[in-house]
């Protein structure tokens, strides 16, 4: 959009915008805050310092406008020849068409309408003289000699402006005096140096600055001269010096731009600059130009690297998304320091033209800020890296330890390597060079929870490893203790506990050859030995609980009983004869059975030597710290007096059994019926069983109910025929129950006739039922 103080020139070649014409000042001292906006449009905003700036001085309606649309290709108005008005107001400026130029427009110095505000010529000097290499001065060649005239006075104030701004500095300006109208009869040359002579007057007349009497007028200024013929009457000529002056605006020995006028103004901070020094100038502020690039180059810094770092951060956005999910992201490293290097690349480019302290510590800024973007990116890195280490150690450890034969500490080992490499790893791609950041505390972290995680696994391990040694312990023990149980004497325990100390030395050493895979600590050791000789202690008790439970006991007891009192000392059974000391072995055999009873009511070696030394549990826990109570000493008791009392006594009933029924095998062999009593039975019985045997007839039905009952068990048919017989006699019982029934329930048939029709209502036929 074009405000009211811009226009659009003619657009020949068709870049409409790049000849627009902008007032930047206005004729109410108003400076225009869109400049920069318009440096941009017109294609400059990245030229850096690759453009110049030419602003035009003299005195009203001396054809500054018509020259320089003529020599740049600007399109500023030019005063209408039949109005004669001033035309030009404020400053405008313009870009010309075919170069990286800005060209200004300066209002006419002897304004007539301008009346009490005459010190616009100075400020738009000093305003001018900051930001242009090239001062071209307009002036008619009639006015040369004058020295009272306006030009002189114009010349006076430039001198003047330029020592306040440049006196101590090596800055220079080119004076490029353009002489109009020039007839040519005096000799440019003449009119050169005239004018020199004048200039070198005002330069002696003004006060110089301490420190710089003795400086020269060429110190800060170039002069140069061009004449160029009258437009009107000369118009061929005109434009053929107009076309030989444009021609020298070029770089180059023989060109009038140069490295030594630019006033090192990055071209994307001119508006701001021109707006800063107007701000300055028309306030009466002293104007210090390395102060005013300062504050340029800090608002420009400020500006760029903001750009920078949102450009920077919108790239970012997506990698912190994924980060944060809680997913490692593959190199992000690598990503993070090309936003980085995006970014300073991007403020490098436009930055690194100001002024270099500025610029450096607005780097330095931009890094600590990009930094501090970043830096939860590769915390969250971080974190995700420790969990995924750990689950990396877990998968490494369960693979590891479910090989055969596998060495604890080296599948640990190898475990712990590969994760801690992975996270190693991982946060090194993920730190950035210089931000200071570092992961030791992290590691440190990861560090103590595989060193909590491989301990947790080695004790689970080693409690595996314990129980499967008890299970080969329990198993060892088993048919020995078994049988050494079931032996009951002065020696049994002997041999019970030698039986235990060598299963479990086996057991002891098996542990100790598998625990050197561990890595094991003594204290380990010993807490995992202490838990094994418990568990051992316990399994053998379990066994002995086992036998001497009451059913068992009193079994062992009744063995033992009937193998001293029932069998010979060879083994053989007895058979009770009358002349047997019955009652004697009886004492004897049940007396030394009752003594076991004493036997397997304590663990009693006759070597006390044999116990084992176990800890109780309040001195000293095992490996897993949560076994069951266990006091050996008390282990060491089976049966509690009352058991002993209530077995014994048991025991004493069975074995009076025993005697009582060796006492009635001597009584039932005796007691048998007299071989006489069978001659009587004979002699008394003899007719009647004559009779039946020598009756036809009895003797028939006794033949045929032996050859039926004969058929019948053959045949299998004694089921059936007993099911037919229930089943007839129960039918016959139902049939006389419902007949005796029906006969208690109706009433006697022969009951009176007289009754019977009395019943009958009256005026009803009598029928015969
Ligand atoms: N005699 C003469 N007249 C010229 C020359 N160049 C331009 N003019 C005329 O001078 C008049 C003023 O021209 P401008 O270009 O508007 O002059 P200016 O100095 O820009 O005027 P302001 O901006 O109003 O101060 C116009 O009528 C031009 O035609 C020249 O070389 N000689």
């Amino acid at each position: 959009m074009v405000s009211d103080t811009t226009q659009h020139g003619p657009t020949p070649n068709g870049h409409a915008e790049i000849t627009t014409r902008v007032q930047i000042i206005d004729e109410d001292k108003k400076f225009n805050a869109d400049l920069s906006k318009w440096i941009d449009k017109w294609g400059l905003h990245n030229a850096g310092f690759d453009y110049d700036v030419v602003a035009v001085f003299g005195s009203q309606s001396t054809g500054k406008s018509t020259l320089l649309n003529k020599l740049f290709g600007t399109t500023f108005d030019v005063m209408d020849e039949t109005q004669r008005r001033q035309t030009t107001k404020g400053i405008w400026m313009c870009r010309a068409e075919d170069l990286p130029v800005l060209v200004m427009d300066v209002e006419g110095t002897d304004g007539r309408e301008r009346g009490e505000d005459q010190d616009f010529e100075r400020k738009s000097a000093l305003f001018s003289l900051a930001s242009s290499q090239i001062l071209l001065v307009n002036l008619w060649e009639h006015q040369i000699g004058l020295y009272q005239g306006a030009n002189m006075a114009l010349l006076k104030t430039v001198i003047e402006v330029n020592l306040s701004l440049f006196g101590k500095t090596d800055q220079r300006t080119l004076l490029l005096f353009v002489i109009r109208d020039h007839v040519g009869s005096t000799p440019l040359a003449n009119l050169s140096t005239t004018l020199t002579a004048d200039i070198e007057r005002i330069w002696a007349s003004v006060s110089k600055p301490d420190g710089l009497e003795s400086r020269l007028l060429t110190d800060y200024f170039d002069l140069s001269f061009v004449g160029l013929a009258h437009k009107v009457l000369m118009p061929d000529k005109f434009e053929a010096d107009v076309k030989a002056l444009r021609a020298k605006f070029t770089f180059g020995p023989n060109g009038l731009f140069s490295d030594k006028y630019r006033r090192r103004i990055p071209a994307d901070g001119v508006g701001v600059y021109m707006e800063s020094i107007w701000e300055q100038v028309s306030s009466n502020k002293d104007l210090d130009l390395p102060t005013q690039q300062e504050l340029l180059a800090q608002f420009r810094c400020d500006e760029i690297s903001k750009a920078a770092f949102e450009a920077f951060s919108s790239r970012a956005k997506d990698g912190r998304r994924i980060v944060e999910g809680g997913k490692v992201v593959p190199n992000l490293g690598g990503m993070m320091r090309d936003w980085k290097t995006e970014a300073l690349r991007q403020f490098d480019a436009e930055a690194s033209r100001y002024l270099a302290a500025v610029y450096n510590s607005k780097r330095e800024d931009l890094i600590g800020s990009i930094h501090a973007y970043l830096q939860p990116l590769f915390l969250a890195q971080l974190k995700n890296l420790h969990k995924s280490a750990l689950a990396l150690f877990k998968i490494r450890l369960d693979e590891g330890l479910k090989k055969d034969g596998y060495d604890f500490a080296s599948v640990v080992g190898d475990a712990r390597a590969k994760a801690e490499t992975a996270f190693k790893d991982g946060a090194a791609e993920a730190s950035i060079q210089d931000a200071d950041w570092d992961y030791d505390i992290e590691f440190g972290q990861l560090d103590e929870e595989l060193t909590s995680l491989a301990a947790l696994s080695k004790s689970d391990e080693m409690k595996k490893m314990v129980n499967n040694i008890e299970r080969m312990f329990k198993r060892d023990i088993g048919e020995k203790v078994d049988l050494e149980l079931g032996r009951p004497g002065p020696k049994m325990w002997d041999a019970v506990l030698t039986t235990y100390s060598d299963a479990l030395k086996k057991a002891e050493q098996s542990y100790l050859r598998k625990a050197k895979s561990f890595n094991s600590t003594n204290d380990e050791d010993d807490q995992a030995l202490l838990t094994l000789r418990r568990r051992a202690w316990r399994a053998l008790k379990v066994k002995i609980d086992e036998h001497t439970a009451d059913s068992l006991l009193l079994s062992k007891l009744r063995a033992s009983f009937e193998e001293k009192f029932r069998y010979d000392e060879n083994g053989v059974p007895r058979v009770w004869g009358r002349n047997d000391d019955i009652d004697g072995l009886f004492r004897k055999a049940r007396d030394e059975t009752v003594d076991l009873v004493s036997v397997y009511s304590s663990i009693k070696p006759s070597e006390p030597s044999l116990l084992p030394s176990l800890p109780s549990q309040e001195e000293a826990t095992g490996l897993d710290g949560s076994d069951e109570p266990f006091d050996f000493e008390d282990s060491l008791h089976i049966l509690s007096e009352s058991k002993q009392v209530d077995i014994t006594s048991k025991f004493r009933r069975e074995a009076d059994a025993y005697f009582v029924e060796a006492k009635r095998s001597i009584v039932s062999s005796v007691a048998q019926i007299p071989y006489w009593v069978y001659g009587i039975i004979l002699l008394l019985g003899w007719n009647e069983a004559m009779f039946v045997l020598f009756h036809p007839v009895y003797l028939f039905t006794i033949v045929m109910a032996a050859a039926a009952a004969y058929a019948i068990f053959q045949l299998n048919l004694a089921g059936p025929l007993f099911q037919i017989s229930r089943t007839v006699s129960g039918e016959v019982q139902r049939q006389m129950h419902s007949r005796l029934k029906d006969y208690f329930a109706e009433p006697p048939t022969t009951a009176p006739e007289g009754l019977r029709q009395r019943r009958m209502a009256p005026g009803m036929e009598l029928k015969e039922l």
